[in-house]
């Protein structure tokens, strides 16, 4: 609504508008879309609460909701479901879908005899030293030591996986049919604030980002609880006008969805599909409006596309006036004599100009003070007002493009923020861009539930809200921090090359942590309540009633229930206003705001289970059903200011925000962070796997950025080490095996310096003529099988049981060895480098592909940008090459030939460039579909130093036994 502190003016931009009135009259004023949707809307007499007079909305067999407006008849339907409905109400809301049982004992027994096995191994080994090449025996041992461990404290967290169901039907049954607590069957559902955030207009198109914005808006969730705040780190015109365009599209395309079901709701994925659209579809007009929707979703397209252009003209047209007044003031001055010094300035700042003829407070186009990316004002800008609490029918019938007479056609609140940033202020990233929406989302909605999305995630299943909140509204939901969606990525190449899906993580670690403590946060697709982000306690942690999971069955822990330890309400809000000592505190914690303050205790209050669902912790904190179906107060331009105050740069000097508060400061990964300290505090999370995706996502394909990738998140986790988070300094809420994850998080770049180690000796034994052991004996040959072929074992099981393809584990195998040996390893220099000489990391921003502009899907995959990360891979395996050629020759020629050393060291180097596959396909870009060019160059060369080795020998053992001729 308003920039920052000077701007006075009324809180509207004409061009953007409100979302329930008169769609017709206002619907494109930035193009010629006017004349496309003609159609206006009918408000409903608004019905009073008298319950004679009520709308029930109820459920038809197809799933639909139909009115019913006389109440006797509705009291009758009500009779009739009773039963069913009062069971449904009674029914959890989410449930654990069991594992077969063979498969996880068969699973937990392999994991055993590998541990075993492993350490008979290495006992073997210690036993049985090399004694002709020490050295070799010395450094392949500790490499396999370091190996067996880290395997270890991978896998160790997975014995208990664990797939947790929802039941949206007993949801709805709870919250939104009418019952007897709550007789109007108006939702009774948690509002919800989705934040997405951008950076950079060009890295991250708004195009996209307008389309993540419109799967948010159209999801199913009751319209009047939502609210959808797009945080812009960029500060750029471009995105703003972007959004504003979004908001506008979405008056037809929200109500469009709606109506005919239409799934993904992201207009450039649902047009692009590649089934039929017609499928399932049966309505007559269906046709008629797809045609019409699709066309203003062409229109919208090429508005958006042209936007720079339009912004860069108007600029021009506005600044070339300027130009002009500028000079005449310049000559005018001349007129009035007065002193040199005070003469206006003869030229006009190039500014970027709004479409109603002001400033743009964010950035320019031509930098300068004030308007630069690092320094501009706060800009809070509703583009779509908060709606109506009742239904709005839109219009529809003869003469109307798209009949709406039955879809409500109201929209979610939309707002468009870019917090102020100035020099000197450090501004966090994406931690500190997610705080300041925290806090602006506390005063304009406060919903107690906070959805993250990055811009290049879209809703892909529009009912994924409610999954989330299954398990937040169920029994012991409110112990429940955040739920996390798996990370599903589209637009990548099918053979998935560089494991960009990362399907074991999110398929196996994850689902194996939510049999304990629940998945960590990944960055993006996370539902979380807004009092965990407030760094209060869970209710009762220590009632632990954990329906899985280790040690809490095997060692049930001792109860504590003297209600000193017993948390029942955070301490901290408690009694805001009425205890003067307590409310000392707050300005510490969230800062001078006293209307965020206030907020917080309602959000503890609106996030809290049912009584009738509560059932465990006498005293936990419940709210009576039906207590959420008020509607709320519209925004006031107090209310805006406010907002615009709580994000502007110094707010939070001197608070807790990014230290206790909020989304946690200084780490390139805050996410797995933010996470950590809430599960710290003994807080639960769940993993919500659905069916369609939740979300989807873009991923970077071509080998450079995924390098870079990969290369922040090790970066993050070698911080996480040497930092106060490191999971061994965590206190005892902190479960073992969730401890041991963590653990494992802060580790594994650390095994890169072993990954790199072992993948130098094969080449080194065969130079040398030596191996790792000093015989291939029987015992040594056994042990590797066993180790091996538990590994396949435990990979063909955990593909059983977490539903990902062999060739996904697979893929994740080999990029463990192209990551170990670059950027891992990179990433453990730079964090030695920040703890040891405090250089800073830098956080560079992932670049999303825009996807249409070449024919080839995969263009980026092929996309080759060299960087020195490629150095160390790319020297292991020209030397693995050159060194079997090589040693191979040798033998040969030998008088003494060592075959078993050959045999040995050809393996291991093998195994090498096996892993090492994707990496040297990733190195010939485009042309070389196939690895061979590496593979043959590094042969070519392995022959001559063979050929050389030879005849050197030749000439040494001059006119000996043996020529070669
Ligand atoms: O100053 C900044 C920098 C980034 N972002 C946003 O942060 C998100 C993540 O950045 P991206 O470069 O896409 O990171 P990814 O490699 O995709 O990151 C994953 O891992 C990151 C932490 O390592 C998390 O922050 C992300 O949410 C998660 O998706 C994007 O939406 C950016 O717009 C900001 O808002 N402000
Ligand atoms: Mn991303």
């Amino acid at each position: 609504m308003m920039y920052g502190e000077s701007s006075h003016r009324p809180p509207r931009i004409s061009h953007v508008s409100n979302s329930t009135g008169d769609i017709g009259s206002d619907f494109g004023s930035s193009s010629d879309f006017a004349n496309f949707a003609n159609y206006t809307v009918t408000v409903p007499p608004t019905p009073d609460n008298n319950p004679a007079t009520v709308q029930i909305v109820l459920r038809d067999e197809s799933g639909s909701s139909c009115k019913d407006d006389e109440s006797d008849q509705t009291d009758l339907r009500i009779g009739e479901e009773d039963d069913a409905l009062l069971d449904k109400i009674s029914q959890p809301l989410t449930r654990i879908v069991k594992i077969s049982p063979i498969i996880m004992a068969l699973y937990r027994v392999l994991i055993f005899v590998r541990i075993a096995s492993l350490c008979l191994f290495l006992l073997w080994r210690v036993r049985n030293p090399n004694n002709k090449a020490i050295w070799l025996w010395f450094l392949s041992v500790i490499c396999e030591i370091w190996f067996a461990f880290s395997w270890l404290i991978d896998q160790i967290p997975r014995l208990f996986p664990v797939n947790h169901g929802t039941d949206i039907e007993a949801l709805e049954a709870k919250f939104e049919l009418p019952n007897p607590n709550n007789p109007t069957g108006k939702s009774d559902l948690p509002g919800i604030d989705v934040f997405v955030s951008t950076a950079d207009a060009e890295k991250e198109p708004p195009l996209v980002t307008a389309n993540t914005i419109l799967s948010i808006l159209s999801v199913d969730y009751p319209i009047e609880k939502l609210s959808c705040y797009i945080s812009d780190d960029g500060g750029s015109l471009l995105t703003f006008e972007a959004m504003a365009e979004a908001a506008s599209f979405a008056k037809i395309w929200v109500p469009f969805c709606k109506k005919h079901k239409i799934e993904p709701r992201n207009p450039e994925s649902y047009f692009g599909l590649k089934k039929d659209p017609y499928k399932n579809k049966v309505r007559h007009d269906f046709v008629r409006e797809r045609r019409y929707v699709k066309r203003g979703y062409e229109e919208f397209k090429v508005r958006v596309n042209s936007l720079s252009h339009s912004i860069r003209r108007r600029s021009d047209a506005f600044n070339s006036k300027d130009e002009i007044k500028a000079l005449e003031k310049w000559k005018n001055w001349k007129l009035n004599d007065q002193d040199e010094e005070s003469r206006p300035s003869i030229v006009a700042p190039k500014a970027t100009w709004m479409s109603d003829g002001t400033q743009w407070p964010g950035t320019w186009s031509v930098p300068c003070t004030n308007h630069s990316k690092g320094d501009h004002a706060s800009i809070i800008q509703v583009l779509l007002d908060p709606p109506r609490d009742e239904p709005v029918k839109g219009r529809g019938g003869a003469g109307y493009a798209l009949d709406f007479e039955e879809v409500d056609i109201r929209l979610p609140m939309l707002v468009y923020v870019s917090r102020e940033k100035r020099p000197g202020y450090e501004h966090n990233k994406k931690a500190g861009a997610m705080n300041a929406l925290v806090r602006a989302s506390a005063i304009m909605s406060n919903g107690p539930f906070i959805l993250n999305l990055d811009c290049d995630h879209y809703v892909y299943n529009s009912r994924s809200f409610r999954h989330g909140i299954c398990f937040m509204m169920d029994r012991d939901g409110d112990r429940v921090c955040y739920v996390q969606f798996p990370q599903r990525f589209e637009g990548i190449d099918p053979s998935d090359r560089y494991a960009n899906n990362n399907t074991v993580f999110f398929d196996i670690n994850l689902r194996a942590l939510d049999g304990i403590q629940g998945p960590m946060y990944v960055g993006t697709g996370c539902l979380f309540r807004r009092t965990a982000l407030y760094g209060f306690d869970p209710p009762d942690v220590f009632v632990d009633v954990d329906r899985s999971g280790c040690c809490g069955c095997c060692f049930p822990r001792k109860r504590k229930c003297n209600s000193a330890t017993v948390a029942t309400e955070p301490e901290y809000y408690i009694d805001v206003e009425d205890d003067d000592d307590t409310a000392g505190l707050i300005p510490k914690l969230f800062g001078s705001s006293s209307m965020l303050v206030k907020s917080v205790k309602l959000a503890a209050y609106q996030g809290r289970p049912l009584s009738t669902v509560q059932s465990s912790g006498p005293g936990r904190p419940v709210r009576p059903p039906g207590s959420l179906t008020g509607g709320r107060e519209p925004l006031d331009y107090a209310t805006v200011s406010e907002a615009v105050n709580v994000v502007s740069c110094w707010y939070e000097d001197k608070t807790e925000w990014g230290n206790s508060v909020g989304w946690v400061y200084g780490s390139v990964t805050e996410d797995v962070v933010t996470g950590y300290r809430m599960h710290e505090k003994g807080w639960r999370s769940f993993y919500c796997v659905t069916e369609p995706d939740a979300f989807r996502g873009t991923a970077p394909i071509n080998l450079t950025d995924r390098l870079h990738q990969v290369l922040r998140w090790a970066t993050g986790s070698v911080e996480i080490f040497f930092s106060r988070n490191n999971a061994a300094l965590a206190g005892r809420k902190l479960k073992l095996l969730q401890r041991i994850a963590y653990l494992n998080v802060g580790i594994y770049p650390f095994t890169s310096i072993f990954i790199l180690t072992y993948c130098f000796l094969p080449p080194l034994s065969l130079f040398t003529g030596q191996f790792v052991v000093d015989s291939l004996k029987p015992a040594f040959l056994v042990y590797l099988l066993t180790i091996s072929l538990s590994l396949c074992g435990l990979a063909v099981l955990e593909v059983k049981w977490s539903g990902i393809s062999l060739e996904e584990w697979w893929r994740n195998e080999q990029f463990w060895l192209i990551g170990g040996t670059s950027a891992h390893l990179v990433a453990v220099l730079q964090g030695l480098l920040k703890v040891i000489a405090g250089v800073e990391i830098s956080f560079t921003l992932t670049s999303k592909s825009s996807g249409d502009e070449e024919d080839d899907d995969f263009a980026d995959l092929y996309l080759f940008k060299w960087t020195s990360l490629m150095i160390p891979p790319l020297t292991i395996i020209i030397l693995n090459i050159v060194a079997i050629l090589f040693a191979f020759c040798r033998t040969v020629f030998s008088d003494n030939p060592q075959w078993s050393n050959l045999v040995g060291g050809t393996f291991f180097a093998v195994w090498v460039l096996v892993h090492m596959y994707p990496f040297a396909k990733g190195l010939m870009g485009r042309t070389g579909k196939t690895p061979t060019v590496v593979y043959v160059w590094s042969g070519l060369i392995a022959i001559c130093l063979s050929l050389l080795y030879v005849t050197i020998k030749n000439s040494e053992i001059a006119g000996g036994s043996f020529q070669f001729t």
